[in-house]
This record gives C-alpha cells, structure tokens and sequence, in this order.
C-alpha cells in the first residue's frame, strides 16, 4: 500500500481553508481540520464531503492565536491520521478599522491571530517533521495582497499580512538544512464570509450600499471576475506537492491581475 501523506489546515470549516482542504483531498492527502470549537458543525460538512473522496478527515479544535493549541493540533492530527506531510496555516482574521481608530486590543488580536499562529505553526510542523523524521515537510501560509500593498482602511490587517511574508522567509532559510520549505499565498478578492464582512464594515463607514465595495474592486482585476477558493486552493496544491520541491521562501500572488511583482 502507498504511503498516506496528511495535511494539516487551519481555518478549514469554510472559505479559503476549505476549498484547500478540498484540493489536497483530492491530491490524496488525508486532512486534519483545525478550527475555532464554534466551527465543529460546519467542518463536519467537509469532513463529509472529504471522506466521499476516499481520503480520511478529521476535527480538531484549535485557537492558532495560542501556542500550545498549535502544538497540540499537530499532535492531535498525527495521533489521528498517522503522520504530518504539509501544514497550512490559513487561518486568520481581518479588521476594517481606519489607522486613527485602531486600538491597543485590535492589534493585540489580530497579530496573534494572524502572525503569531504562523510563528506557532511553523514550530510545531518542524518540529514534528524532525520527531517524525520525514525526509521533507512542507509549510504553506496566508498572506494577502494586503502583504504586498498596504491597503487603505486595513492597516493594522496589512501589517499582519507583511509580517507572514517576513517570517516565512527568515524560515525558509532556517530550515531548509533540513528539506523543510516555507511558502505563501498571497489571495486578491475571494468570495468568503470574510470579503462578505469587509464589504459591510466599509459600507458602514462609506455608506455605500452591500455588495458595493466589493463590486467596486471588479474593474482592478485584470480577468475580471471575482475569486474562488478553488483559484487559491490550485496554487496551494502546487506548493504541497514534490512539484513545489525546489521552491522556498516565496509567496505567490493569486489575484486574476491586480498587482505584478
Ligand atoms: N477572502 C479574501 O479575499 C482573502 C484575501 C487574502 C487573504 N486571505 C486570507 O486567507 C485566509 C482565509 O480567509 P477566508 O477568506 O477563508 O476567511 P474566513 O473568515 O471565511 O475563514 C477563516 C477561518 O479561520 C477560522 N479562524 C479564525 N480565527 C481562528 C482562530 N483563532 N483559531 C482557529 N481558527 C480560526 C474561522 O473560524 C474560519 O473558519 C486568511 O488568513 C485571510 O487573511 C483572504
């Protein structure tokens, strides 16, 4: 029998996560859900749909924001499915708040839960992957193009996104003594239950009505169409395969043509 590979992917209930958690499922990894308790419900619908594929899912509750719920979510994911071959730290959250207003608890809780979870993730896996004594392991983490342009009203969410693309890199170059990579995605203007709150909180803000400030950012995208977590999920998938082998330290932008770097 083939070897199993597992991916582990967090924030994997809905959005982003789950279109990858999809994907790797259909690239023959056995998946380990790691999201907030709250989620179970909702992961249980992947779980589901994941087993229908023929691979082996599994829940985990975790809060990426606290680092011994990190490392205890890849203990948890190698109890249950038997190994560790990729994490993906998806998981993360977005604040619309001008810069003038940003508060002291925001920024705590965004940092921790955007960047401190990557610094958590990227400990745990590798470490893992040595315990387990794999002879590669693969990191993937979620940047944004607010990683590479600094976007109006995000400022503190922006900040995040930069911070990911600066440890992954500092990583990647640590660890690849022992044929771990470290690499990023960077997705434009996705479809999910997260551009569904940035479009309100700007609305209320601007007054413009639902829908509009996502419609607003059509015309910027140069393929002129919105995003699917399928169109992330494709470059992820590249990235945790041996095709991605020879590719650290980067994070790809994936955003049908808003910005060319
Ligand atoms: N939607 C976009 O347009 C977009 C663009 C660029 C980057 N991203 C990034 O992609 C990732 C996924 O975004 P999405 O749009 O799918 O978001 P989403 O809000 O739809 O889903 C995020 C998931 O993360 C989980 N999560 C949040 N806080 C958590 C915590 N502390 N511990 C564990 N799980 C937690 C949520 O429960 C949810 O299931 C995020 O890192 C986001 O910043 C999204």
């Amino acid at each position: 029998m083939a070897e199993r590979k597992v991916a582990v992917v967090t924030g994997a209930a809905q959005g982003i996560g789950e279109g990858i958690a999809m994907q790797l499922a259909k690239d023959g990894f056995d998946i380990a859900i790691g999201d907030l308790e709250q989620q179970r419900q909702k992961a249980q619908g992947v779980i589901a749909a994941i087993e229908e594929l023929g691979q082996r899912a599994c829940f985990h509750a975790v809060d990426v924001s606290q680092r011994d719920s990190m490392f205890a979510l890849i203990d948890a994911a190698v109890d249950e499915l038997g190994t560790l071959d990729v994490l993906v730290n998806n998981a993360g959250i977005c604040d619309v708040v001008p810069i003038a207003d940003v508060t002291e608890a925001q920024l705590e809780r965004i940092f921790r839960i955007n960047v401190f979870s990557v610094v958590y993730g990227i400990q745990a896996a590798s470490a893992k992957f040595e315990a387990l004594g794999k002879e590669k392991g693969k990191i993937i983490c979620a940047s944004s193009i607010a990683g590479f342009e600094g976007f109006p009203i995000l400022p503190a969410y922006s900040g995040t996104k930069f911070a990911v693309r600066g440890i992954l890199q500092a990583s990647a170059q640590e660890l690849a003594p022992k044929h771990i990579t470290v690499n990023g995605y960077a997705p434009g203007i996705v479809a999910t239950p997260m551009w569904d709150y940035i479009d309100q909180e700007l609305g209320k803000l601007n007054g413009k009505p639902k829908g509009q400030n996502m419609a607003d950012m059509l015309d910027s995208i140069a393929l002129h169409r919105f995003e699917y977590p399928a169109d992330v999920a494709g470059v992820v998938s590249f990235l945790a395969s041996d095709k991605a082998d020879y590719v650290t330290g980067q994070t790809v932008i994936v955003d049908g043509g808003m910005q060319y770097r």
